[in-house]
């Protein structure tokens, strides 16, 4: 190890600029106090969830030269022409798919001899992700989800959840809320659905085997959790084996009809890829009996898990109706539609704690093995090492390439 090792958390610069940020100032000043040889450096930024007087207040340096760092910690994509020759960067660089969008990012990282460890590819041995802001997408998609029902319904309101300063604050808002008798069905078992979780016991809202939401009507607000396992069934030996669901999901029939008669809301935060059944079809949408009158698409794949999902609505106006006969976007709240709360960067709407979670994790599970000579974990990160596509990564090289 180095005498001085400087992190530096660079400004969001991807238009539009994302308010998040890999470390909070508290974050920034544990790490100073409990690594004394770490030094972290924050480029200024007006767009950021955190001011630079608050970094600078918690003792930390703010300055825009970046190049003495030794590793630089984004958010999103970075603009090709700000990428820094020679340096090491993190962030969700979404390339491992060939995302054409930011195929000239990755041609400049080469050219420019630059190191990327993407987030996204930081695993646990079994696969699972160790970093993400799925929690709090869940937790803002499940408030937003019951604020359009409560809106729908006229039975009652939510505030905004980016009218609150924090987490905190937003929940505060929950105090004497009267929720009217309503049945959720919650789908999937990640950090998403982790989220929506939290939100049902802040509220109070009483969980129910899948069975009894189908079964039952309850003088009380109820949520069931489907898990993968609830939801989809082996086409011939009607079971569900999870590594076997994973691998061939084309094999799977999905379970979740009897519940759009059922659910006056659904919570969607399931994984999600195009070999999976969809949920539900148009044709249920059509059937008279379909109950749920608004949809909060976490997982928000346009014609994804969800057919009615048409497309991101925005933080500013987040739920848009689609008429289930003729399947047009219409406005919300009417009859013959039901209301979609499409978003596709909720945790934007709490940036601070959605940065706190993120640092926590990052402090966790990999802020150590950064600060050592290249490890197992982070090495099969690395897309790109000093401007060369690890053995890993080099699928990509055709769209390196230019194709
Ligand atoms: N709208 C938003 O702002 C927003 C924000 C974050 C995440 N998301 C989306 O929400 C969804 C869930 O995200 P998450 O953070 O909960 O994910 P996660 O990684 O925490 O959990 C994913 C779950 O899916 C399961 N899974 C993993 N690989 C799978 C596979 N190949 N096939 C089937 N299941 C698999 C895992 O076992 C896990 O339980 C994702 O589609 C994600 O893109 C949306």
């Amino acid at each position: 190890m180095k005498n001085q090792f400087r992190i530096g958390l660079i400004r969001e610069a991807k238009i539009p600029q994302d308010n998040r940020v890999a470390f909070t100032p508290l974050q920034c000043h544990w790490i100073q106090h409990h690594y004394p040889h770490v030094q972290m450096i924050v480029q200024p930024s007006p767009h950021r969830c955190f001011t630079d007087a608050e970094y600078q207040q918690a003792g930390i340096t703010v300055a825009e030269e970046m190049e003495s760092c030794d590793i630089l910690l984004g958010i999103k994509e970075v603009p090709a022409t700000q990428l820094i020759p020679g340096k090491t960067y993190l962030f969700f660089s979404h390339t491992k798919k060939k995302q054409p969008q930011n195929q000239r990012m990755l041609q400049e990282i080469a050219e420019k001899k630059i190191t990327l460890i993407d987030y996204e590819c930081l695993t646990h041995a079994d696969g699972q992700r160790m970093l993400g802001f799925g929690f709090f997408a869940g937790v803002v998609g499940a408030h937003n989800g019951l604020m359009a029902y409560g809106n729908r319904t006229g039975s009652f309101q939510f505030k905004r959840v980016h009218q609150s300063h924090d987490f905190q604050e937003m929940i505060a808002h929950y105090f004497g809320v009267m929720l009217p008798p309503m049945k959720i069905a919650v789908t999937g078992s990640g950090r998403v659905t982790a989220g929506v979780l939290e939100i049902m016991g802040l509220l109070g809202i009483k969980y129910v085997t899948p069975d009894a939401l189908i079964m039952q009507e309850f003088d009380y607000p109820v949520y069931t959790q489907l898990k993968a396992g609830e939801l989809y069934l082996h086409k011939t030996d009607k079971t569900y084996n999870r590594l076997d669901f994973h691998q061939h999901p084309e094999n799977y029939d999905c379970k979740f009809r009897p519940f759009v008669r059922a659910a006056d809301i659904l919570i969607n935060g399931i994984y999600w890829d195009h070999r999976i059944e969809q949920l539900f079809s148009w044709d249920d949408l059509k059937d008279p009996l379909f109950r749920i009158q608004v949809i909060a698409d976490i997982t928000d794949d346009a014609s994804g898990s969800i057919p009615c999902n048409l497309g991101d609505a925005t933080i500013e106006d987040p739920v848009y109706g689609v008429d289930r006969l003729t399947r047009a976007r219409t406005a919300p709240a009417q009859p013959q539609s039901v209301d979609m709360m499409c978003v596709g960067n909720l945790p934007n709407e709490l940036p601070r704690d959605a940065s706190q979670y993120f640092g926590d994790q990052l402090m966790k599970y990999v802020f150590t093995e950064l600060l050592t000579p290249t490890t197992d974990l982070v090495k099969r990160a690395t897309i790109m090492d000093k401007g060369q596509l690890t053995a890993e990564f080099s699928y990509l090289q055709d769209y390196l390439a230019g194709a």
